[in-house]
């Protein structure tokens, strides 16, 4: 079951990415095509994300991990293993026949284990024999070190999917490079065990033709879904995804659609903007005045849009209807508070209300949280920020308690 109605319900149950070998097969020359900033320290990253795992664990929640589900998912309907394999061979986007064939055949007669592990990690070209080469295309493909590119970013689950409300909005992801992760998602929320009687109502698809990322959806509360016009999500998926929820019998009644600037540092709304108690946010001084924002609103036939310029507080507090707090990153000094949104100091991982996971880099934010009375809770960052996500972006809620 899926319950998420709001950003800062007691976190019940979560699902995470424990960082693996993908990593490893991190090299300068496709840093920026894979959107990793730097190539992490493995070993490290993995403790870091392990203090990460078991602090979420000491505070009653439920750490599930993308292979396990995927596993389970896949062992429970093995008629549609070969689908699976298809699909990621398909969009790996091998042009060569010869290749895909042997490709097929190296991942059929894997565990399903392996099989998932190795398709997160990339298989290099010689990991597998191809026989031989038939046609130019075959050997073309063959001068690039990989098949099937890594995929790093599968570390940040908050972005291939979102919970809302007692559905999912499963993304397009706007670059090649991630776009795999969601065949993942779309997996584990058909087939697995917990999902398959009463699966989630899907109110978006990876195949719809707008992109829109999970990193830009905020469940602000059980009415109210914040969404970004950002880098990753565009305004007409948005309309969609907005159309699709208000048609479902659920409470949510507005979408507020926050235009946000278009760059690698603000790429999603969760890097500029995440709520950490009953009113209270973190936010990048750089959307705090004059932000424009699209109201969404359900009507009797689809909705209405209205076009509203204002200060970020005006719009909260009036959508919120109650005293509005934000806290800005890295305070006033312009360079720290680019530095610490730059490492995600405004991507908090709300477990209760007033209580945040967050990086322990990002020292003045946090301070800043501790003297608004909020319970902070530090984890190791030096690895893991290099792929440019925080606590939040690293996790995506499957439950969450209902809050007032
Ligand atoms: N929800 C987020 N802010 N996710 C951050 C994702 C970072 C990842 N390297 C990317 O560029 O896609």
């Amino acid at each position: 079951m899926i319950k998420v109605h709001s950003e800062i319900g007691k976190l019940k149950s979560v699902l995470l990415h424990r960082p693996g070998k993908e990593l490893e097969n991190l090299t300068p020359d496709v840093l920026e095509k894979l959107l990793f900033d730097d190539i992490p320290y493995l070993k490290v990253a993995q403790e870091e994300h392990d203090i990460f795992a078991n602090t979420l664990r000491a505070h009653g929640v439920e750490v599930l991990y993308l292979t396990d589900m995927l596993t389970e998912a896949l062992e429970a309907h093995p008629e549609v293993v070969s689908n699976f394999i298809n699909a990621f061979i398909e969009e790996s986007k091998i042009k060569s026949q010869t290749i895909k064939n042997a490709l097929y055949k190296y991942l059929v007669n894997l565990s399903i284990t392996d099989m998932i592990h190795k398709m997160i990690e990339g298989i290099r070209t010689h990991e597998i024999t191809v026989g031989k080469h038939k046609s130019i295309m075959d050997m073309l493909e063959d001068e690039y070190p990989f098949f099937t590119d890594p995929i790093p970013n599968i570390l940040f689950q908050r972005d291939p999917f979102s919970s809302v409300g007692h559905g999912v909005a499963i993304g397009k992801m706007f670059t090649h490079a991630r776009q795999r992760e969601t065949i993942f998602a779309e997996y584990i929320l058909t087939y697995h065990p917990r999902f398959h009687k009463n699966p989630p109502i899907k109110y978006y698809h990876r195949l719809n033709r707008y992109p829109l990322e999970g990193g830009d959806i905020l469940v602000l509360n059980k009415n109210i879904i914040a969404i970004g016009i950002s880098n990753r999500t565009d305004p007409r998926a948005i309309e969609f995804f907005a159309e699709q929820l208000f048609k479902e019998n659920t409470d949510f009644e507005t979408v507020l659609a926050f235009n946000i600037p278009k760059s690698r540092a603000f790429m999603h709304l969760d890097t500029v903007f995440t709520q950490i108690d009953y009113g209270m946010f973190t936010i990048h001084p750089g959307i705090e005045n004059k932000l424009t924002v699209f109201e969404i609103t359900k009507n009797d036939t689809r909705f209405d849009v209205v076009k509203v310029v204002g200060s970020l507080e005006d719009v909260l507090e009036k959508h919120l209807k109650r005293p509005i707090k934000l806290i800005r990153c890295g305070g006033k000094d312009v360079i720290t508070s680019v530095r610490e949104q730059w490492n995600d100091g405004a991507n908090t991982l709300a477990i209760a209300p007033g209580k945040v996971i967050v990086y322990d880099r990002n020292h003045v934010t946090n301070q800043m949280l501790v003297d608004a009375g909020i319970e902070v809770l530090e984890i190791e960052s030096s690895e893991l920020s290099r792929g440019r996500g925080g606590p939040r972006c690293m996790s995506m809620p499957l439950e969450r308690e209902d809050i007032e």
